[in-house]
């Protein structure tokens, strides 16, 4: 098997897509972003669904810039995973060997061997509307998986499944995909699919990758507002001397010692709220106002408006207490020892 090495530059009217991938045999990427990232159109240029203005797209040595899709070694699962509605789930599995060549008999068997892989030998001649959602998901990835693809592609896999079968669905695809000798490459809005199923994740955002690394680099480091959200992270941007951060309107003490662009990062869970100001602490503390509340697992998660824009995470017995309501003003502290600095 050999690896991606793709660089994708397309124009969309006013949107540029610009960015560079590689990815090893066997590696999975995770190739996350907000709305109208690119996701997609990344996706669509390595499938040959979407032209290039420039850049390339390689497996190993050779260039597939000039094959159309349907001779790309490539293997593609949709969000609505697109199955022929008129073949039988094994048809469909059989369609992509049949298509290279495979005779019928010998393309059957391999379909076969796929459905049984993915749990679904007893439903080879269903179609797909009598199939579940997430029965069609595996036959869709069966079909991806038959031709042996040394890149495979993944748009939204999991999207369109409910919250139960999404779990099962997921660990079965994340058995796949460490089988998978070839390349990955997983669109995604979901941080979780992310960090289950990707050895590495690219963020792009606007057209352009804002950060990439593995997964423990990049939720604990942070680089865009996107990403900390994503990460659950608050995150800021300042100018460190020895301990000390300066934000816009207030300084943070840091434990990390750092010099220069820096940034800071905190978890929601670290930030403490209090009625009156806490006296003699080595905290930071700042005044804050309540933006907004909302329900987080079994905690609330806070909205905070201020000198410091910040999320906090308190158990409904401490919000009672209180009196958490939005517009109330309350100070917030967070420890030294819980705040990340890092170069920025
Ligand atoms: N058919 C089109 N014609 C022109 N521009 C388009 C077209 N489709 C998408 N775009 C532009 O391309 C940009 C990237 O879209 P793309 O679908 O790749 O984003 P995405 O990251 O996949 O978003 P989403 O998560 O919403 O699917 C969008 O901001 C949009 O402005």
């Amino acid at each position: 098997m050999t690896g991606l090495d793709a660089r994708l530059t397309v124009d969309r009217g006013t949107f540029r897509l610009d960015v560079a991938l590689r990815i090893a045999p066997g590696e999975v990427v995770a190739l996350l972003g907000p709305n109208g990232a690119g996701k997609s159109t990344a996706l669509r240029a390595l499938a040959g669904l979407q032209p290039l203005t420039a850049g390339h797209v390689r497996l190993g040595d050779e260039d597939l810039g000039a094959l159309p899709p349907e001779r790309r070694p490539i293997g593609v699962v949709f969000q609505d995973y697109l199955l022929f509605p008129h073949l039988s789930a094994l048809d469909n599995v059989a369609f992509g060997p049949r298509r290279r060549g495979v005779g019928r008999r010998a393309a059957r068997a391999v379909a076969l061997d796929w459905l049984t892989r993915v749990g679904l030998a007893a439903h080879a001649s269903k179609r797909p509307r009598q199939l579940s959602g997430g029965q069609a998901q595996r036959v869709a990835l069966a079909r991806a998986l038959a031709v042996r693809p040394s890149l495979l592609l993944l748009d939204e896999p999991l999207a369109a499944l409910d919250a139960r079968t999404r779990l099962d669905t997921r660990a079965e695809l994340q058995r796949h995909l460490t089988a998978h000798p070839g390349a990955t490459l997983l669109v995604t809005h979901d941080p979780l699919d992310a960090l289950v199923l990707a050895d590495r994740l690219v963020i792009v955002e606007g057209g352009v990758v804002v950060q990439e690394g593995d997964a423990a680099t990049v939720t604990a480091r942070p680089r865009t507002d996107y990403v900390a959200r994503l990460v659950g992270l608050n995150l800021y941007r300042g100018r460190a001397s020895g301990h000390e951060v300066t934000l816009d309107d207030l300084t943070l003490r840091v434990d990390d010692r750092v010099d220069g662009e820096v940034f800071v990062a905190f978890r929601p869970s670290s930030v403490a709220l209090y009625a009156e100001k806490p006296a003699g602490s080595p905290r930071n503390i700042w005044a804050a106002t309540i933006a907004g509340i909302q329900r987080h697992g079994d905690n609330l998660r806070i909205e905070l408006a201020g000198p410091l824009p910040a999320a906090a995470d308190v158990t409904p017995a401490a919000a009672a207490q209180l009196d958490l309501i939005p517009g109330r003003t309350v100070w917030a502290a967070v420890k030294a020892t819980e705040t990340h600095a890092y170069p920025a």
